[in-house]
């Protein structure tokens, strides 16, 4: 687990964060100026904070008071960047092995691994010149995990991307933070990029951390999730996969009681991320009849927060929390208050795509 105290003054910014990082994918997000590349380079060993302290398990990297300050090249950390800052005159296989002076089979065993985690096993006889910007940031992920870091750092390694290529990198990602099993640093704006791939959200104002924890509480918590952007508001859920129906529908089970999608190519057994928008939540306050949503679960309600005009309404359905959003005028019209029970009407679930077929059963 990465552990991370800081406090820097710059002539007009003051940076005072802390936060934990344990293994999976810790998302940055703030908006530009709030301090994240400012965290990245302080973890990097680039900048010398006035204060901090910085571990890694046993691992001290930074501590200010005790005299510590590791050189960035003995922190063991790999980094991605927003372009891939590949040797061009290097094929691809030289540009993996660049610096890695291990040899014989267990090399060879390695770079297969991970060449078949990044799909670039095609390319390894190109240089960078002859790949699109999405098979570059594969290679330049290649190569930060060859040098067997202790931790990634990743610092917008999508924002100069164009849509089609960051749907190509992003399941490479999610199986990078599902099977490398150490802590990932990943700095974005974008809070697509983090619903779809933080484990952990660590949310930046200003220079300090306005929240932090695992990424199902952070995205489903009123008082947090609208620092994301209202549309990407919502819960995420863990489900698995327990059937598949003769008429198409996918039948999972996840802490709020079963769901029906329509078919999920994906083997029974299999677990995957769910996300359920706010806006797509719906609220009854008897069961609906004579309705096609498929997905009706009973749920109490926590609490309801002012939000931009609207309301978000906490639900709790059977200890999963779920977030609805609905206009202020629906929530007096039909009286929701804490305690009440109700029907979640869900009309539309998605399931990240980089789950299916990825994710540990
Ligand atoms: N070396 C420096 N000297 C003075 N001020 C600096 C220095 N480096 C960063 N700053 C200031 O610190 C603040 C935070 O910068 P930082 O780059 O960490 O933000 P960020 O959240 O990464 O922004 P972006 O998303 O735009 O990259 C900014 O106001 C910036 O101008």
């Amino acid at each position: 687990m990465l552990s991370v105290a800081l406090r820097h003054r710059f002539a007009d910014f003051t940076l005072d964060a802390a936060f934990e990082a344990p293994d999976g994918l810790t998302a940055l997000f703030g908006h530009s100026g709030s301090g994240k590349t400012t965290v990245v380079n302080a973890v990097a060993g680039l900048l010398r904070p006035h204060f901090a302290c910085i571990t890694d398990g046993d691992a001290v990297l930074t501590d200010s008071e005790g005299g510590i300050f590791l050189p960035p090249h003995r922190r063991g950390i790999g980094y991605v960047f927003q372009d891939a800052r590949l040797f061009p005159h290097l094929t691809v296989r030289q540009n993996l092995l660049f610096g890695h002076w291990f040899t014989g089979r267990g090399r060879k065993a390695e770079l297969s691994r991970v060449v078949d985690m990044l799909g670039i096993g095609a390319l390894l006889s190109r240089r960078p010149a002859a790949l699109s910007g999405g098979e570059r940031q594969r290679v330049a992920l290649g190569r930060a995990i060859l040098s067997h870091p202790r931790m990634l750092l990743m610092d917008e390694p999508l924002a100069s991307l164009d849509q089609p290529r960051k749907d190509e990198i992003l399941p490479y990602l999610e199986r990078l933070r599902d099977q490398a099993g150490l802590p990932i640093l990943y700095v974005t704006h974008s809070p697509a990029e983090v619903a779809r791939l933080a484990t952990t959200i660590v949310l930046m104002d200003h220079g300090r951390v306005r929240a932090s924890g695992p990424a199902a509480q952070i995205m489903s918590n009123p008082a947090t999730a609208p620092m994301l952007g209202l549309a990407d508001t919502g819960a995420i859920l863990t489900a698995r996969i327990r059937g598949q129906d003769a008429d198409g529908l996918t039948w999972l089970s996840t802490p709020a009681g079963p769901l029906f999608l329509p078919q999920v190519a994906a083997p029974v057994g299999r677990s995957l991320r769910l996300r359920i928008l706010a806006q797509d939540v719906m609220i009854a306050t008897v069961p609906p009849q004579g309705i096609s949503a498929l997905n009706v679960i009973p749920a109490i309600i926590r609490d309801l927060t002012d939000a931009e005009g609207g309301v978000l309404v906490r639900l709790d359905a059977g200890g999963q929390a779920i977030l609805s959003r609905i206009t202020a005028r629906s929530a007096r019209s039909l009286d929701l208050h804490p305690g009440k029970p109700v029907h979640a009407v869900l009309k539309a679930v998605s399931v990240a795509p980089g789950t299916i077929g990825f994710s540990a059963g």
